[in-house]
This record gives C-alpha cells, sequence and structure tokens, in this order.
C-alpha cells in the first residue's frame, strides 16, 4: 500500500512541477513499479481524487497550517492533501493509517527534517475536527474549479447547472467503446467482450457503442488487439456522423492524432474512400498508423502537417475536412483533472490558432457546383471540434470564421441521442447533461460561392460599364454557366449596364454582410432604405414585388409577396381555402427576394415605378432560413377561418 501512495505522491509531483498530464505520468509509473492491480488502483485513486480535490483540500489544510501552504515544500504540501483526501474521502482507509502514511512519505522526500512533524500536526488537527468543518464557501472551491473557471460556467449556465457540471467533472468517467463494425457487428463484439470478463451495457442513444466496466488493461483483452473495437468518447464520434461521412468519399483530419475521428469515419465509411489523417508532431503519426492497422481500416493514410499552412495540391479537394483543433480541453476534466489548473493565460491564444487552422483548412474543402444538367453538387463539409466549453474557442470561433468566410454556411444535422438545436449547425455535448465529455462541433457547408453586391459599380465579378468581351472573358475564367443558373447579363451599347442574379440555396448575395436573399425582405428594403430612396410597383410599398433603389442602383425582385395584412383579403382567403399548403408557399416565396440586381441609371430609366413610402423603420434584420415554418399565431389566427386545422403548438405542423 504503501507503495500506491508513493507512486500517487511522484505522479502529483511530476504534474505540479513538470505540468505532465496526469494520466500519462502515472500510467508510466504504475507500468515502471510492477505493483498489482489493486494497489494500482489505489494510486490511481489518490492521484485523481488529490486533482479533483486539490482546491477544497487547500482549503481546509490551510486552515490548520500555521505555514502559509504556498511557503510550503511543493512535496510537503502534496504528503498533506494525500492524507487529507483520505481522512475526508476514503472511508476504507482508517485515519491513524491516512496520517502515518503521509508522515512516512513527508519523512522520505521532504528536502527539510522538520516537515513530517507539520505533516503529523496539521493531519491530526484535520482528523480531530473532521466533523466540524465549516462548509467550503462556493461551488468553486467545493468542486475545486478555478475561480474564473467557474465564474465562465455560471455565466453560461446560471449557478445551479454550473454546480452539476462542476460536480460532473469530478466524477468517474465511463469507459465507451466504439464497436469496429466492419469486424464484427455490435452483439458479437458485446458477446466476445463479455467473455473476456468485462461488463458490458449497450450505450443508452449511441448505436454501436457499448460501456464497458471491470475492463483491466485494454491491451490485455483479444477482442481490443484484434480491432472489434476502439475507445472514444459518444461525443467524439456523434461529431463525426453529423459530419455525414459516406463510403468513396475523400477526407481530411487536419489535426488526427491519436487519431479516434478518422477512424470513427473509416468505420462509417465501411472502409471505403480514402482519409488523410495528418498532425503536426511526427512521432504522433505512429499512434494513428497503429490503430488504423489494428482497425484493419486501410482506407486511412497518415502525413505530418500543419494546418496552418497551405498545401496547394489541397485546394478545393475534399468532401470532408475535419479540424478537431488543439484547444483548452476543459471538456474533459473528468478524464484529466489536472487540466483545469491550465493558467488562463496562454489559453487566451488558442483561438487565433484555431482560427488560422480553419480559415487555412477550409481551402481544401470542395466548393459546390452544377452539374451538366444544371443541378446543384452541394459543396463538401468542414467540421470543426473541439473538447472544451469556452465559448471563444468555440461559437465565437465559428462566427467569426462565417464573417470572414461568407461562401460557408451553418447546416443542420440529424443525431442520435437527446439533443436540441442540431438544426443551428453547432452543438455543446456536456458531461452533466449527456454523460459525455464537454464537447463542441459545427458543421459548415462549402456554397457554391458567395457574391457581394457593389451598388453603382458592379456584382461578384463583374463590374459596371465592362465590354461584352469582358463580361464572356470572366464567364469563361471562372467557368460559370450562363443564366439562369448564373448571372444575368446586360448591355447597352456593348457595355455592362444590368447584373442580376437569382436566389439559391447554394449562394449566398450579400451586401454589406447582409444576405438579400435570405433575410426577410422587409428587413432588406428597410436596411437598403436607410442609404436610398425607394420606388416600387405597388402603391402600398409594403406590398411590392420589385422594389428599386435609386441612389444604390439596386433593385430587387420577388416572385410572390406576402404580407400578414393578406391575410384578411377575401382573394387570399380563397387561395388558402383552396389548398392550405398555399398559404405556406405564398410565404416563403413572399418573405425572401428572388431576383437581386444592379444597374446603371440609365437603365432603370426604362421602368418606371410607383415611387414608394420607405414605411420601414428598420428594426434588428431578420435572418431566416428559407422555407422557414408559419409562425403558430399567425396561423391560429387564420386557421378556424377556412376551416383549417388548428396548429399544434409552438414548431407545430409545418405544412399548413
Ligand atoms: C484535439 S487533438 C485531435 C484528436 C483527434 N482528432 C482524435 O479524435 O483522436 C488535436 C491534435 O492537433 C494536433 N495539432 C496541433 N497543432 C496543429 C497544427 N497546427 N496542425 C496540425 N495538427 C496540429 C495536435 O498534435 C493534436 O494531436
Amino acid at each position: 500500500m504503501g507503495n500506491a501512495r508513493e507512486v500517487a505522491l511522484l505522479a502529483l509531483s511530476a504534474c505540479a512541477r513538470q505540468g505532465a498530464w496526469s494520466d500519462g505520468f502515472l500510467k508510466r509509473a504504475l507500468r515502471d513499479s510492477g505493483m498489482d492491480s489493486r494497489d494500482a488502483a489505489l494510486a490511481t485513486r489518490l492521484c485523481f481524487g488529490v486533482l479533483q480535490n486539490r482546491i477544497l483540500l487547500d482549503f481546509y489544510l490551510s486552515g490548520l497550517s500555521r505555514l502559509p501552504l504556498r511557503k510550503l515544500e511543493e512535496r510537503v504540501l502534496e504528503c498533506l492533501r494525500l492524507g487529507a483526501y483520505q481522512i475526508l474521502f476514503l472511508d476504507r482507509v482508517p485515519d491513524r493509517a491516512a496520517v502515518n502514511e503521509s508522515v512516512n512519505l513527508a519523512r522520505k522526500y521532504a528536502k527539510n527534517p522538520r516537515s513530517a512533524g507539520l505533516v503529523n500536526g496539521v493531519l491530526r488537527g484535520l482528523v480531530r475536527q473532521k466533523e466540524s468543518l465549516p462548509p467550503p464557501p462556493d461551488a468553486a472551491v467545493q468542486y475545486s474549479h478555478p475561480q474564473w473557471l467557474a465564474d465562465e460556467f455560471v455565466r453560461r449556465l446560471g449557478r445551479e447547472e454550473a454546480q452539476a457540471l462542476m460536480a460532473a467533472d469530478n466524477a468517474q468517467p465511463p469507459t465507451m467503446a466504439q464497436v469496429n463494425t466492419g469486424k464484427a457487428s455490435t452483439a458479437a463484439a458485446a458477446e466476445r467482450l463479455r467473455d473476456e470478463g468485462v461488463g458490458v451495457a449497450p450505450h443508452p442513444w449511441l448505436p454501436d457503442c457499448l460501456e464497458l466496466s471491470d475492463t483491466g488493461s485494454l491491451e490485455r483483452l483479444e477482442s481490443f488487439r484484434q480491432g472489434l473495437f476502439y475507445i472514444q468518447d459518444p461525443a467524439a464520434r456523434l461529431a463525426v456522423l453529423a459530419a455525414g461521412p459516406e463510403p468513396g468519399m475523400k477526407v481530411l483530419d487536419a489535426c488526427a492524432a491519436p487519431g479516434g475521428k478518422s477512424f470513427a469515419a473509416a468505420i462509417a465509411m465501411k472502409n471505403h474512400g480514402s482519409i488523410l489523417a495528418c498532425d503536426i508532431h511526427p512521432h504522433k503519426q505512429a499512434l494513428i498508423q497503429a490503430g488504423a492497422e489494428r482497425l484493419g481500416l486501410d482506407c486511412i493514410q497518415t502525413q505530418v502537417l500543419d494546418g496552418k499552412c497551405c498545401k496547394e495540391e489541397f485546394l478545393d479537394k475534399f468532401d470532408l475536412v475535419i479540424a478537431d483543433v488543439p484547444c483548452s480541453g476543459l471538456g474533459i476534466i473528468r478524464k484529466k483533472p489536472d487540466i483545469r489548473y491550465k493558467a488562463p493565460e496562454p489559453l487566451e491564444n488558442l483561438p487565433k490558432v484555431q482560427a488560422a487552422i480553419l480559415d487555412n483548412v477550409a481551402r481544401y474543402v470542395r466548393p459546390g457546383s452544377l452539374d451538366r444538367h444544371g443541378c446543384i453538387c452541394p459543396g463538401g463539409v468542414l467540421l470543426y471540434a473541439t473538447c472544451t466549453l469556452l465559448e471563444r474557442e468555440n461559437e465565437d470561433v465559428v462566427r467569426a470564421f462565417l464573417d470572414r468566410h461568407p461562401n460557408f454556411t451553418l447546416e443542420g444535422f440529424q443525431v442520435p441521442g437527446p439533443f436540441e438545436g442540431t438544426d443551428t449547425g453547432m452543438l455543446t455535448c456536456w458531461p452533466h447533461r449527456h454523460n459525455t465529455d464537454g464537447f463542441f462541433f459545427a458543421k459548415l457547408r462549402r456554397l457554391r460561392a458567395a457574391y457581394e453586391i457593389r451598388p453603382r459599380e458592379g456584382f461578384g465579378p463583374f463590374r459596371l460599364g465592362m465590354t461584352e468581351e469582358e463580361a464572356e472573358e470572366t464567364c469563361r475564367r471562372l467557368g460559370l454557366p450562363q443564366a439562369p443558373q448564373s448571372f444575368y447579363l446586360e448591355y447597352r451599347d456593348g457595355r455592362l449596364s444590368r447584373i442580376g442574379l437569382n436566389a439559391d440555396e447554394d449562394i449566398r448575395i450579400l451586401y454589406r454582410g447582409l444576405e438579400l436573399t435570405r433575410t426577410h425582405a422587409e428587413d432588406v428594403v428597410a436596411a437598403l432604405s436607410r442609404e436610398s430612396g425607394l420606388v416600387c410597383d405597388c402603391v402600398d410599398s409594403e406590398l411590392a414585388d420589385t422594389y428599386d433603389f435609386p441612389e444604390l442602383g439596386v433593385e430587387l425582385w420577388r416572385e410572390r409577396v406576402y404580407h400578414p395584412k393578406l391575410l384578411d383579403r377575401p382573394e387570399f382567403q380563397q387561395l388558402i381555402a383552396a389548398l392550405p399548403e398555399n398559404l405556406a408557399y405564398e410565404q416563403s416565396h413572399g418573405w425572401y427576394f428572388a431576383q437581386i440586381w444592379v444597374q446603371t441609371d440609365d437603365f432603370r430609366a426604362e421602368f418606371p415605378l410607383e415611387p414608394g413610402r420607405a414605411p420601414y423603420d428598420g428594426g434588428p434584420w431578420r435572418s431566416a432560413p428559407p422555407h422557414g415554418p408559419v409562425p403558430p399565431e399567425q396561423m391560429a389566427r387564420v386557421a378556424p377561418k377556412y376551416g383549417l386545422e388548428p396548429p399544434a403548438g409552438p414548431g407545430g405542423d409545418e405544412r399548413a
């Protein structure tokens, strides 16, 4: 037993002094010590227990030590923590043994010969006061999270839920095996594991995932050596499933070691296609290779690569790029309890590194295109993932990326499990809610293109005033198809005078960041009316289909007109009564502009329109996906009039 405490002390010491990860050092120390499994389990428990409760233990110890803890030798402090942890948390260790063992360790490892006496005095004091200790002042101390981190969690989740998260951070993480379904069915793998004496339970919501218990060392299991499974948290596999890898795809895993995401993708792809698993550290290649070999996944190749540096031959080449970037790791405190004590300042630089990797590897994703029949082939997917719960490394990085890269869009996904909000394209998994690692991922789809309008100047790659030859050359250079799949180009006296483009789900049309075909038409009109007068083709400017902004030289057109006031008009009522789906059609086509034009003044003059009021007061721009659901309150108002089914509640029947 003494041996176990000694290994724990040395591991804690190494962790404090060298910043060595607790599990890495501990595993090596346990292997080298050759101790039996019972002692190894105690050493592990002690090491993790002290790290999980360090702040709380120090809170109690500081009240008992006449010297401030920061003035103690580092190993003496660890002896105190080890003793205090056993006294306060381990029922099966008698207090007297806990004190004596720590005193012996201090005698052996402290430089100051009086340290053993101090350890003895402080720990005996703790034993005496054990039943009357003051309560911890707050949850940060109670669950030993640094104050800055506890504050972050409280800001995000509120006090109560942050407390649940911090409690979950100190719980024992389950061992989750993902079945290599190319080698064995989940049932067969479970049976093999049970035959080997391992406890096996199917994961409650992730298919082909087994929760293991009593595994001992995995390497000794024949089923492991034969590659029937690999160990991975459900959240990490979920991220890969959300990205939608399919057989035959070409995948780049940009930050791949030790290879978990590549393995998950390869299994989902049934080992058909290609996965290039890259990492910046040459020595980590072997880890990925060994895993792929054990699992028999020969579609995985490895390469040493810095995700921040552009590799020309990769540009536009991959169906799926996975950027599981280096991060603060604050979602995996359950597995690496010491990670919470990282100094926060160096972590502040991480978003820059993450953005640099994302910016670079985004270029490797295949853009959307049109086939020879003019049908859209969607662009590839960029999966951004971290194992942290800090917004500045997660949502903030993704949002800033989207601001810089309008040719990417968040794409909703469907995954198994109790998750809400997957339609936003971003998901956070939480230890206390989902019993997973704290994990974040975003699914980004590369679009065919994103074009800016430049009022009075041009649109996308075209400039007003270009000659016909120049415009044609631009089309050739960029491989642009003819209208209506791409730009309408109209000329006056051989010069480009009017440039138009249809709304298209695979193209973004932007004016100073505002999406002209995906933002509510009223909001687009309001925004542009701030910069120009407005004329339109209806006396009621809320009901026009063509809007012209003379000072900007921009024209917007929608195929249908929809406004709630139309619901009271008899002809509209007839339309809906004839077919309830008509309402959804009118709304989805009437809420968004279908064509955007940039034109010269002389062109505009040919189409005089009614001068319109600019009734819109602006307000926040409402971005909504095209074909969004009908607001239930609107439907509730109109449904009884026309004998339609009333809505099922918020987000109810979207067809209505
Ligand atoms: C979160 S880990 C990846 C885990 C891995 N995807 C998995 O599922 O097993 C991040 C990895 O990124 C690597 N890395 C760090 N900076 C990098 C860079 N600039 N380019 C490529 N890889 C990098 C690290 O070596 C580390 O292995």
